[in-house]
């Protein structure tokens, strides 16, 4: 990592304009990640995070501040931001490989051949294991195997910030578990910088670098910031049992519900992790 920014959110605030008048959703917004860092965002429902996402994306234009990418001014959407969202966003009329081959051709058919593509396509269709279902259209699909394919095709486009809403809270158990592993290595392998926003502590505190908790909103902020000083590559049975974990969670959790889980939850925590 570089001193430099890879991506640089600066004095960001949005509105949204509503039949009741003006609701300041975001206010001074500032964030700078390094290329390879992996953020977390968490905050209260409706605070603010999605829009944010969408920001950084160029989906949407912000009142006042800017996103920069490599010192560039961002203000629309490109293949060097791809985006998982809450729900798939896959086209109906394409099969699971057409949606992922629309994507990579786009992005790859100056750099790559067509048996090159082909084969990034097949890689990551069964990394998420569904190259089994890659004839199906989606409404064949459970909405998990839809979130899974719309996982292949951002990480096929190999993109240089990789933006995910609530990407695997879709998702069963093991699946997650599984996705999140794969994400890790392919964030490492690539030095992918990553934007994600969840619900989970545990999945921030495992994936991230560092959590960004957002304030409450109307008129939301940056309330803190916590770093996870975890080594990588992390492995989720040491991590889970890690101290640095465990007070991150404290931290998360204390923030999002209020000091009084402080001290209950980490003492139930450190007991389980001295078990
Ligand atoms: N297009 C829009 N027009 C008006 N208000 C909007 C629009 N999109 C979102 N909002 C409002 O802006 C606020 C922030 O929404 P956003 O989806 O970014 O929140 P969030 O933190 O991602 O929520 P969640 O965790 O529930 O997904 C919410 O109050 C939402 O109702």
């Amino acid at each position: 990592m570089t001193n430099r920014p890879h991506l640089s959110i600066e004095g960001v605030d949005l509105d949204f304009r509503t039949r009741e008048g003006v609701r300041p959703i975001l206010r001074g917004i500032d964030l700078k990640i390094a290329r390879g860092e992996f953020v977390a965002v968490i905050g209260h429902s409706g605070c603010g995070k999605s829009t944010l996402l969408n920001i950084v994306a160029g989906l949407i234009t912000p009142e006042r501040g800017a996103i920069l990418l490599d010192d560039k001014l961002v203000d629309a959407p490109g293949p060097d931001r791809a985006m998982v969202f809450q729900s798939h966003a896959l086209l109906p009329w394409l099969t699971v490989r057409e949606n992922v081959a629309l994507a990579v051709d786009q992005v790859h058919r100056r750099t790559m051949d067509a048996a090159a593509r082909a084969q990034l396509i097949d890689e990551h269709l069964a990394m998420v294991r569904m190259d089994h279902a890659a004839a199906r259209r989606p409404h064949e699909l459970s909405g998990g195997m839809r979130q899974r394919v719309g996982i292949a095709r951002a990480l096929a486009m190999r993109p240089a910030v990789l933006l995910m809403d609530e990407p695997f809270g879709a998702l069963d158990a093991l699946t997650r578990a599984r996705l999140q592993d794969e994400l890790m290595a392919i964030q490492a392998d690539l030095s992918m910088t990553v934007m994600m926003v969840t619900h989970d502590v545990d999945e921030a505190a495992l994936l991230a670098d560092r959590v960004v908790m957002m304030t409450e909103g109307p008129a939301a902020r940056i309330g803190r910031i916590v770093d996870i000083p975890l080594a990588r590559p992390r492995r989720r049975a040491q991590v889970l049992r890690d101290p640095a974990f465990i007070e991150a969670r404290v931290q998360m959790l204390s923030f999002l519900h209020g000091d009084a889980v402080e001290d209950a939850d980490a003492a139930a925590m450190l007991a389980v992790a001295a078990e």
